[in-house]
């Protein structure tokens, strides 16, 4: 595992640009195998799980190169394996191989993924979805077995609970299936929509992705004719937001899509955070004195669960308490424990439930980051406070965070990144 090192103290100013999305592009990279053409992206993240999913599709002999923010992948010459175990535990969204691989060859065989350790991360939805198509689905141990042996067939599903994972996992394995599929209570982020408009670009027939509805009537093939731009990264954008209202003077953060981030920008404004929000980028001026706030995490378009770390560290500098509800994980508080270790107030009251007491005068100290957002926002706070902080196990953020080190370097923030010794 790699660490970071961070000399804080000092005031950040300048210009960031977001990368592409993480949650899109690791649906996207599963996607490419249902493809009878070679594809290409732009506007690809330099992240982790870039580099394993690219491991997992070699392990299938489907080859890609990833250049100066340029992914090609040539699936043409796929063949069925066994998938690498270490690259897919190493992410989460490496499960998006059982909906494309089902999709493609009608059978997977995938161990269960990992990710961010942020509680339970069940995958029954993806599972009902993928029986309703006509599938069998079989476990072993720590491997996920799914057939089709008739074949794939448009079906109706309620989803029981809202989810991004199942609602992609869903539509990867409907989208070559015989006939339609509505699916419905269906998770509607961007990411989604993303999705649908690279598949329905390559002649898929996906309709309402970014609904709670979503119609998908099944094609025999699949084209790409053009290089798909991945959406900016509303959750990188985010955590670039909230480090510059907490130790910025004077951040412009470029390309953003601001309708991604309606319910964040709102809590920000209502905190005391007078952004000026362009039509693709946003100014956060220099912020001394914030207001308490109370934020209650949901799904897309509410306040999204990967914000609530980084907006953290931000509001130890409100007047007051503020207090966050994590609805969708409540067991994502392993920051907690690491943040008070630099002085900050900040208590976890019952499931779920985190108060954030005005504190100042942060000191370095020597953390963990437990998950990605985690890790996120104890950068943040290292930023914040004087001297000098090492964030272990820092792969975690790399995992999600485009050319992190060069972008807060260009920012004024003294930060490299070294192996763990
Ligand atoms: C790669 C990716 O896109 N990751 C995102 C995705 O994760 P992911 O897709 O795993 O999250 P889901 O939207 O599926 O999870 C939402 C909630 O539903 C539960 N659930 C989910 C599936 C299931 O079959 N059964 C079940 O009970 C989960 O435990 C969680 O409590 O959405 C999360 C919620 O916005 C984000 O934090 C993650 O960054
Ligand atoms: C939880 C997250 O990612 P993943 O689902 O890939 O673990 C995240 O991006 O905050």
């Amino acid at each position: 595992m790699k660490k970071l090192i961070i000399h804080g103290g000092r005031r950040l100013k300048g210009e960031v640009t977001i990368g592409g999305a993480k949650n899109s592009t690791v649906a996207l990279i599963p996607a490419s195998i249902l493809a009878d053409t070679p594809v290409k992206f732009d506007s690809v993240p330099q992240i982790l799980d870039v580099n394993n999913l690219q491991i997992i599709l070699q392990s299938m002999n489907v080859t890609s190169e990833f250049a100066h923010g340029e992914l090609s992948i040539d699936p043409t010459q796929i063949e069925e394996a066994e998938l690498p175990s270490t690259a897919i535990k190493s992410l989460r969204a490496s499960y998006y191989f059982m909906g494309s691989l089902l999709g493609r060859f009608h059978r997977a065989t995938v161990t269960f993924p990992g990710g961010d350790n942020i509680g339970p991360r069940p995958i029954d939805q993806h599972v009902k979805g993928f029986v309703a198509l006509g599938a069998e689905v079989e476990y072993d141990e720590d491997t996920v077995r799914i057939s089709a042996p008739n074949g794939l067939h448009g079906t109706r599903i309620f989803l029981d609970m809202v989810s991004v994972g199942a609602t992609i996992n869903i539509i990867l394995a409907a989208v070559r299936a015989e006939g339609q599929t509505i699916l419905e209570n269906a998770a509607k982020e961007p990411e989604i929509i993303d999705l649908a408009t690279f598949l329905n670009n390559m002649g898929a027939k996906i309709r309402g992705a970014g609904t709670d509805t979503i119609r998908i009537d099944g094609v025999d093939k699949l084209e790409a004719h053009n290089t798909h731009t991945i959406i900016p990264d509303r959750i990188e954008a985010g955590t670039y937001l909230a480090m510059a209202a907490a130790q910025g003077d004077g951040v412009l953060v470029k390309n953003v899509i601001p309708e991604h981030l309606d319910a964040y920008i709102a809590k920000m404004e209502e905190a005391g955070v007078s952004l000026q929000i362009n039509e693709d980028s946003i100014f956060v001026p220099r912020t001394d004195t914030l207001k308490p706030i109370k934020i209650k995490t949901a799904p897309f378009p509410g306040f999204a669960t990967d914000l609530q770390q980084p907006i953290t560290p931000m509001l130890t500098k409100a007047s007051g308490e503020s207090i966050i509800q994590e609805t969708i994980y409540p067991e994502r508080t392993r920051h907690i424990p690491e943040l008070r270790k630099f002085g900050m107030d900040i208590e976890s009251l019952t499931h779920g439930l985190i108060a954030i007491r005005p504190s100042s005068d942060f000191h370095g100290s020597t953390v963990a980051a437990a998950e990605i957002r985690a890790g996120a926002s104890l950068m943040i706070a290292a930023l914040m406070a004087d001297g000098i902080t090492t964030v272990k196990n820092a792969d975690h953020i790399l995992r999600g965070y485009d050319r992190l080190v060069w972008k807060v370097t260009n920012l004024n923030g003294d930060i490299q990144i070294i192996e763990e010794d």
